[in-house]
């Protein structure tokens, strides 16, 4: 059989990576689909780049409209990035009767509905592994691999930038923007790297991993996002001092009326293998009722890692070319028909612990003042750690640990704390999970 044939639109950092590792594991990825898989076309705007990487074999041009316009390519794959021009390739890649692979979290967390909806009405298929921890198959693990289970909740270390930052930070003590730069450097980064260091890169992908786990449609507009430029050193090493870690966590939970999505600095305790993830490394744990707790590992980023997960879409999509369209793994994991209705809660309704660090006036009875608010709000306290006052300062950091308790109650709880002439600076709060 003719092998299948391939459209590449852009070939940069992930697109090459497609192109070695197709040609290199040309013939085991054939045994493994039942066919060829061929790259019969590319399109770059550098397209000189593009056909130095490519050689003469194959076909380059400049107009990504000339590839979906082929009526020998199959299956086109996006890997240009972010939700202008790639959207509407990708929208008439469909309208064309192609099938869609994309490495691209941003478009599919915005535009996904609207995507799959199309893709669905089309009968084609639109694959996305490499958008979401790149290489690591969690795309696949929750749709396929857990689909016994009611999911209950997904959390991930989903940004390597980030999580490279934290690491660099902790470890040698480096600032912020040095770090930042070495990532950029290193091919971490997005093209805007304050996707990356604000939490959107994160969210985008926490969105994804929602509607699948919980077969709800994407709602990228409805995640709560914080980044780590807020992040303190002081914070980092209190939080080692109590046990923990402070990572990025992009997390998803099934809560009693809802669902919650959010994007946030995180303490993690120090035992929990998620907390050693370090570097540019991704790591997913996944809660199923029936699997228990599972973790996915690996590398998140980079040019062969993710044209490892790009490849495996082609593979699926390959083996599924010819099968029944409405008998396909769907899209979202759940059929079109049966998608939850529930909602996805704001973020004052979400529950779970914090770590407080107040700064306040080194005198008696504050610490009694601070609980005692905390308990009136019905808050109760897990940990406190009380700073000596350093030589000639009448200040001093008093760090709480909290259980479990509604966000919106926590706001107002460090409204009322923060109202105390003994707390002297903006009260620092950062969420806190023991994801066991
Ligand atoms: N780099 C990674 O590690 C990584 C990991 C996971 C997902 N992704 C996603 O993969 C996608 C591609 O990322 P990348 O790192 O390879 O980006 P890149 O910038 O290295 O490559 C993009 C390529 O697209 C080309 N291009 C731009 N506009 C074009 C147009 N109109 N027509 C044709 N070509 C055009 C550029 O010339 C470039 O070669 C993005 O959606 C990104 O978020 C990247
Ligand atoms: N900028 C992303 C690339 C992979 O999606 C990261 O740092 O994880
Ligand atoms: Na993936």
């Amino acid at each position: 059989m003719k092998p299948i044939q391939v459209g590449l639109l852009g070939i940069g950092t992930v697109g090459s990576g497609v192109f070695h590792v197709l040609k290199r594991n040309q013939a085991e990825i054939q045994r493994r689909a039942g066919r060829g898989i061929e790259i019969a076309m590319v399109a770059d705007l550098d397209v000189a780049r593009a056909q130095s990487i490519v050689g003469d074999g194959v076909r380059v041009v400049n107009d990504a409209r000339q590839v979906i316009a082929n009526p020998d390519i199959d299956i086109v794959v996006e890997l240009i990035g972010g939700y202008g021009i790639a959207k509407a390739l990708v929208m008439e890649a469909i309208d064309a009767g192609k099938h869609v692979v994309t490495a691209n979290k941003a478009l599919l967390a915005v535009h996904g509905t609207e995507i799959f909806a199309a893709a669905q009405a089309k009968g084609v298929m639109v694959a996305f592994e490499a958008a979401v921890a790149g290489g690591i198959p969690i795309i696949k693990a929750l749709r396929e691999g857990l689909t016994a289970n009611q999911i209950q909740w997904v959390a991930g270390i989903i940004n390597g930038t980030t999580n490279f930052i934290l690491s660099e930070m902790r470890d040698k003590g480096l600032d912020f923007d040095v770090v930042l730069k070495e990532a950029q450097r290193l091919g971490y980064a997005e093209a805007d790297p304050t996707f990356d260091i604000e939490g959107v890169d994160a969210a985008h992908k926490a969105t994804i991993m929602s509607a699948i786990a919980f077969g709800i449609p994407v709602q990228f507009d409805k995640a709560h996002v914080e980044g780590i430029t807020k992040l303190e050193a002081a914070d980092i090493r209190y939080a080692e001092q109590l046990g923990y870690r402070i990572k990025l966590l992009g997390i998803t939970k099934r809560a009693q009326e809802g669902i919650e999505l959010r994007v946030h600095p995180c303490l993690v305790p120090a035992k929990r293998l998620i907390a050693n993830v370090e570097g540019a490394m991704n790591a997913v744990v996944v809660q199923g009722d029936a699997v228990g707790t599972t973790l996915y590992y690996g590398k998140g980023a980079g040019s062969e890692p993710t044209a490892s997960a790009v490849i495996a879409d082609l593979v699926d999509v390959t083996r599924l070319h010819t099968a029944d369209p409405l008998n396909r793994v769907p899209h979202l994991a759940f059929q079109p028909a049966s998608m939850s209705d529930l909602p996805v809660l704001p973020m004052s309704e979400v529950v779970t612990s914090y770590y407080l660090r107040l700064r306040v006036a080194d005198e008696a009875g504050v610490l009694a003042k601070v609980t005692g608010l905390l308990a009136e709000a019905g808050i109760s306290i897990d940990a406190v750690l009380q700073r000596e006052a350093e030589e000639g300062s009448r200040q001093t950091d008093l760090i709480i640990l909290t259980h479990s308790t509604r966000e919106g109650t926590m706001n107002d709880a460090i409204a009322q704390m923060q109202g105390l002439p003994t707390v002297l600076a903006p009260i620092v709060r950062i969420r806190k999970e023991e994801l066991a």
